[in-house]
């Protein structure tokens, strides 16, 4: 019989139809919308006088420009303010389902909607918006669309879409204490290379990904596209059902039955073939911080910022030298001894209870070293909010002397006021360390939640696996 990947599985139960060309028209079971990207595609529909194909497959909320804090009096930002009212308005109009900036479950679309079970096993989940990738964690094929693409997913719920090849990371071995999904991910990009996956869908398998929970699965696949994959994915294990039970917008009773013994099969068959196959023994990694301004420019946290000079590749080499400039960093500094201006624990990648979890954990009856002048807890979701303060951890936190935050992209991105001013150095639990990424001039060194944490107490990155 003929062995199938888990991607093929998906993406063969989604074709509607086959162009000439091998351009398929793939069914979308979910789409999901936020402020930035779909405006325009709202107004494509009202021009064309088209309606929603299915308003129930999709789901809005504001994450991107929403303030993190005062946010009832703080909406004075124009843009920011005409994009979450324009949400509010287009969603009205076209029955799409929202999470207002008022509702408790409003938060990063991609924290927001695993969490409420409306990324479900075995769906295609488009949305306009690179991280979608996300949402590959629950076995779906999963990926960003552009803004035409929004329009078109509206109207007839379909997108036009080209077949990837497939990509298999195997991560083998037992990770060491200080090593999270996060590392795994920079790890991953740094093998693959930042545009090393372009034209691939990965899958992510082997024992260290099994033992990852959900959520930092979530992370992992979060980071694909980092490497230029299409999108990531993680099969289907006892895990992933745990994960969905009973969440609101889950399956129940009889469906939910079901719907478990359809998602079992979407695992990759035993000899299905893959194009490419990456091999990653976590026994070997430690904790890892970016020094430039792609996520593969990443070392370890006990090595040192390398020397371009070592590089023979000539492209490679300007690339480096070039970073290094913006980065204000000297060839052969320990990591360790780099300083920071601020820290941000937040993001899709790593703002989700269990990242808060692990950053609690580290300053516990700590606190932020004078020399931070801001350090940001921003929570994924209202509802990731809400449980961290159940158990305690926001109280945590501010004992440390971080501000605790309202739900959104915050400093990942730095649309909001919350960003690095030129030339400020940013510890950041986020995916993305390019130029300006934080802010004009910004810095910004890509580490887990637990590095962050205790980069925040020390002033500089410090190796976590030794401190205490
Ligand atoms: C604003 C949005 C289009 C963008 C993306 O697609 O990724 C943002 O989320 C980002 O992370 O840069
Ligand atoms: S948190 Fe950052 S990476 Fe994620 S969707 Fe928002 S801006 Fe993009």
């Amino acid at each position: 019989m003929n062995q199938r990947t888990l991607f093929d599985k998906i993406w063969d139960e989604h074709v509607v139809d086959v162009g000439a060309d091998g351009t398929t028209l793939l069914y979308v079971d979910r789409h999901f919308l936020h402020e930035v990207t779909s405006p325009q595609a709202f107004r494509g529909l009202q021009l064309a006088g088209r309606r929603p194909w299915r308003s129930d497959a999709n789901l809005a909320m504001p994450d991107h420009n929403v303030p993190t804090k005062d946010r009832a009096a703080h909406l004075d930002d124009a843009l920011a303010r005409a994009q979450i009212e324009a949400l509010d308005r287009n969603c009205a109009e076209f029955a799409v389902p929202l999470f207002r900036l008022s509702d408790p479950r409003q938060g990063i679309v991609h924290v927001s909607g695993p969490e409420q079970g409306a990324s479900l096993p075995g769906s295609v989940i488009v949305c306009g918006d690179s991280h979608t990738s996300t949402h590959g964690a629950l076995a779906t094929i999963a990926h960003g669309i552009g803004t035409s693409e929004v329009e078109h997913v509206l109207a007839t719920q379909t997108l036009l879409a080209r077949k990837p090849a497939r990509m298999r990371v195997n991560f083998h071995g037992v990770a060491g204490a200080g090593v999270s999904a996060k590392d795994m991910a920079l790890a991953m990009i740094a093998k693959v290379g930042a545009a090393g996956a372009q034209g691939y869908a990965i899958e992510y398998a082997g024992e260290a990904v099994r033992c990852l929970s959900v959520e930092a699965r979530m992370t992992l696949c979060n980071m694909s596209i980092e490497a230029g994959a299409r999108c990531g994915m993680v099969a289907v294990d006892d895990k992933t059902i745990e994960y969905l039970r009973g969440r609101p917008m889950a399956p129940r009773g009889e469906s939910w039955d079901l719907a478990v013994r359809t998602w079992r099969a979407l695992v990759s068959d035993h000899d299905a073939q893959f194009d490419v196959e990456i091999e990653i023994d976590v026994g070997m990694l430690g904790p890892l911080v970016t020094w430039g301004t792609s996520p593969d420019m990443v070392i370890s946290v006990d090595e040192k910022i390398p020397d371009p000079a070592a590089e023979k590749d000539g492209t490679r080499r300007a690339g480096m030298e070039r970073a290094l400039r913006y980065m204000d960093l000297a060839p052969g500094t320990p990591i360790t001894d780099v300083r920071l201006d601020r820290i941000f624990i937040g993001s899709c990648t790593n703002s989700r209870l269990e990242d808060l979890r692990a950053a609690a954990e580290v300053i516990r009856g700590k606190h932020v070293a004078a020399s931070i002048r801001q350090a940001l807890v921003v929570p994924g979701s209202g509802l990731v909010k809400q449980q961290a303060e159940n158990e305690g951890l926001h109280q945590l936190f501010i004992d440390a002397g971080f501000e605790w935050r309202d739900a959104g992209c915050s400093m990942c991105v730095g649309m909001n006021a919350d960003h690095l001013l030129s030339g400020e150095r940013c510890a950041s639990t986020s995916n993305r360390n390019f130029e300006d990424r934080q802010g004009v001039g910004g810095r910004t060194h890509l580490v887990s939640p637990a590095m962050a944490a205790a980069a925040a107490i020390a002033g500089h990155f410090v190796d976590i696996r030794r401190s205490s």
